[in-house]
């Protein structure tokens, strides 16, 4: 799960997903399956993910009262999915709830996805926090708070912007992970994300794994793009 780059396939049918992995052959990814396809798709998409052997992040982002939250984790559990997500507004109780039906509906001899907190959505920005949400504290309090209250509920980490990742890893600890998407290149359109980083400055704030989606996805090339992000996030290692 560290140092992943994980690809968001955001893909309107599993026809568009063949197209898009057919070029990476037996390249073996971390994938995210998100409300589009997975709505259309169901759980077969993620059984034929996981038959190539690529590691996947459903990212449903649920948020719902603790015993349906509880109970739709129990399913989620058997699909053999490596990482699901809840939103942190929805309370630490729902959190726990998240993380028991987790552990219960994981069938036996096989490891508990993990289970990450949404703090605040890369495509939120301080001033809407405010405004719309009437959070009236900075963004990066709100979603610091999140995370340790996504701690405390027991999760194994949160979603947030790169820009917090470095002070939830001094607060928080350095085994929590932050999954930050809005990564962008220099060169890239920010389209509908407020909150967005380079994968050079992501890796510096010490940042577990980068999702990155339409900079790949509706690439000309997406191998060759994949291939820019994968050495620009891990080239700083050297
Ligand atoms: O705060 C969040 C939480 C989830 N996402 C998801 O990540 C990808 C980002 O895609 P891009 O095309 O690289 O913007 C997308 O699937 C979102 O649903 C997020 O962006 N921010």
């Amino acid at each position: 799960m560290k140092n992943s780059l994980i690809v968001a396939l955001d893909f309107a049918n599993k026809q568009e997903v063949h197209q898009f992995l057919e070029p990476f052959g037996n390249e073996q990814l971390f994938v995210k399956v998100g409300m589009e396809l997975f709505y259309q798709e169901g759980p077969s998409i993620v059984y034929e993910l996981k038959e190539k052997n690529h590691q996947v992040f459903l990212d449903l982002k649920l948020h719902d009262i603790p015993n349906t939250v509880g109970s739709a984790m129990r399913g989620l559990a058997k699909l053999g999915v490596d990482l699901v997500n809840v939103h942190a507004a929805g309370g630490k109780d729902m959190m726990m709830a998240a993380l028991e039906g987790l552990e219960v509906g994981t069938p036996a001899g096989f490891v508990r996805p993990k289970c990450i907190a949404v703090t605040q959505l890369t495509s939120t920005s301080e001033e809407q926090m405010n405004r719309e949400q009437l959070i009236n504290v900075s963004l990066e309090q709100s979603v610091l708070h999140y995370a340790s209250l996504a701690n405390s509920a027991g999760l194994d980490g949160v979603v947030c912007s790169s820009h917090e990742a470095s002070i939830i890893r001094e607060q928080v600890g350095a085994d929590f992970l932050t999954v930050t998407p809005g990564i962008r290149l220099a060169s890239d359109e920010v389209q509908d994300q407020k909150r967005v980083a380079t994968p050079e400055f992501a890796r510096g704030a010490g940042v577990s794994a980068i999702v990155v989606g339409r900079s790949i996805t509706r690439a000309e090339d997406s191998v060759q793009s994949y291939h820019q992000y994968k050495q620009a996030w891990e080239g700083v290692l050297k």
